[in-house]
């Protein structure tokens, strides 16, 4: 599992570490892995030439300290300082020992450099780049150098992952100590590119609960159900799926597909498009509703193509299971069912469909996507999956981390994704575990389906990752 950790953590937890090592020790932890991460991706070092754009604060500094490495190995190395009566000064001293350079023109170098080195700001960076540092950014991104940022890429806020103005964007970012919640939340984490975390020490003094998590396949392989020789479909269990309309029955079959290869025991379709669902997936069970009449199951989906049936996303919510409302169904809820609701309940929305439940803009929640998804939490008292380029599921409270998953792809921007993405974690949902456990596997088997049917770069649908969904279940148990 990757973690990261708020600044405030961050900060601290190296002011400790530091209290015990000598002056400087720290920095040159991080510029040794820096400059390793450098040579790693150049030809060869000796010849090759490298820009450092330098800001004013230590992540300035690291740039600095790993271009005297880059020099002592024969690199030609120039800094461009962007704020040079406030330059880290042991570390540009240690540059031009090594026979690294001042530059005099920031453009001329950057226009025949092989790698640019971003150290314009780490975490002490707010507000997007000063107006100075944009088109700076812009030539080294449109050189044909290799972007390599220190700690973030500059630019973006490490707390949250908004980019308040514009950003640098890199290659490839090395990262000290702990990930930051930019690096694995849009729209910061498009800009860092690759990201190396580098061991600097700091682990044994960082909170043991981060601010966000990642989850690698091998810890969603432990969220997923395997039956045993004692299960049958019921202890399995069984999810209700109730979506679907004269208008949208398509929406129903995308459901039920997600759900049947979700691992419940057995599928139960409650709706106006049993017809539809049973022609495609026999295995259904079928009930015409309502919900409330349609025989015990251990989970529901409500929503997907649901029209106006707001009866029917009543009935649900007035259960005692846990229930995931998506869609059509997160229009028709009413907050204070939800909130009344001893049960857990799961709410997927896109941007979209947040917005509207939050009483903000869509751009608002696109550029604020952690802010907007805690605040969902708090407001239903419900987990929330926030779905876009990276998802993010969120609990109520403080102290629980923010899951983000960045393993899909945009191909999975397509009508009726989010229909069997819903199916498929309402699935997860019935056989047990924590809302916030069956909504992140079910992001990332839905992110992992969706590469795999897009393999060959070219558009897929819906039902397409529905029938990648058993490769996606294989691909996380065996990545082998
Ligand atoms: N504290 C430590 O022990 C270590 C810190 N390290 C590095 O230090 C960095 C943090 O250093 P600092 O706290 O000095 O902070 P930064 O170097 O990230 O930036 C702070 C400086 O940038 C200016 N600034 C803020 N926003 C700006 C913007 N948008 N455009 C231009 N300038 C802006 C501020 O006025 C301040 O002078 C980390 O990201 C990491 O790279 C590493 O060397 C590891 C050890
Ligand atoms: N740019 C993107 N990159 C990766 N995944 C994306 C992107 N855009 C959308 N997705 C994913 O595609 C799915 C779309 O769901 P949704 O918007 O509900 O579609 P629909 O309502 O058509 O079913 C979600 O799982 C979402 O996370
Ligand atoms: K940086």
């Amino acid at each position: 599992m990757r973690t990261a950790h708020r600044v405030e953590k961050v900060r601290t937890a190296e002011a400790e570490l530091m209290a015990r090592l000598p002056d400087g020790a720290l920095m040159q932890r991080a510029a040794a892995g820096l400059a390793a991460a450098c040579a790693d991706l150049l030809p060869r070092v000796y010849g090759s030439r490298v820009v450092l754009l330098v800001g004013s604060g230590a992540n300035g500094g690291d740039a600095l300290w790993a271009g005297a490495r880059l020099a002592r190995r024969g690199a030609g190395v120039h800094a461009v300082l962007l704020a040079p009566d406030r330059v880290h000064t042991a570390g540009l001293a240690a540059l031009t020992g090594a026979g690294g350079r001042v530059a005099d023109d920031p453009f001329d170098v950057l226009a025949t450099a092989d790698l640019v080195l971003d150290g314009i700001t780490g975490i002490g960076g707010t507000g997007g780049l000063r107006p100075d540092a944009v088109p700076v950014a812009r030539a080294a991104r449109g050189s044909d150098a290799v972007v390599v940022a220190v700690d973030l890429p500059s630019g973006v806020e490490a707390d949250s992952g908004e980019v308040r103005g514009e950003a640098l964007r890199a290659d490839l970012t090395v990262t000290f100590g702990t990930h930051k919640p930019a690096l694995l939340i849009d729209p910061a984490r498009t800009c860092a590119g690759t990201v190396r975390l580098v061991d600097i020490g700091i682990g044994p003094y960082l909170p043991s609960v981060p601010e966000v998590e990642a989850l690698h396949h091998a810890d969603v392989a432990r969220l997923l159900p395997r039956p045993t020789a004692g299960s049958d479909k019921y202890r399995r269990g069984v999810v209700g799926i109730a979506a679907g309309s004269a208008r949208y029955p398509g929406a129903a079959v995308l459901a039920v597909a997600g759900a049947l290869r979700g691992g419940a025991g057995a599928v139960r379709y409650v709706g106006p498009a049993a017809d539809a669902v049973i022609a495609r997936f026999p295995e259904t069970l079928v009930h015409a509703g309502p919900p409330a009449k349609a025989g015990r199951v251990q989970a529901w989906v409500v929503g997907p193509g649901l029209g106006e049936d707001a009866d029917a996303v009543r009935d649900v919510l007035a259960s005692d299971v846990p229930v995931l409302v998506d869609a059509d169904g997160l229009r028709l809820l009413d907050p204070d069912a939800v909130r009344a609701r001893s049960a857990p309940t799961l709410l997927t929305p896109h941007a979209g469909e947040a917005a509207a439940l939050l009483g903000r803009a869509r751009t608002e929640v696109e550029a604020a996507r952690l802010a907007s998804v805690r605040a969902l939490a708090d407001r239903f008292g419900a987990t929330v999956l926030l779905k876009g380029s990276t998802t993010l599921v969120a609990d109520p409270g403080t102290g629980v981390p923010v899951r983000a998953d960045a393993m899909g792809t945009p191909w999975l921007a397509t009508a009726g994704s989010g229909d069997v993405l819903s199916g498929l974690a309402g699935s997860l949902l019935a056989s047990g575990p924590a809302a916030r456990d069956a909504a992140s596997a079910a992001a990332h088997l839905h992110g992992l389906a969706g590469r795999l049917a897009a393999a060959r770069g070219v558009p897929i649908t819906a039902q397409e990752i529905a029938d990648a969904l058993p490769a996606a279940w294989r691909g996380v148990r065996d990545p082998g």
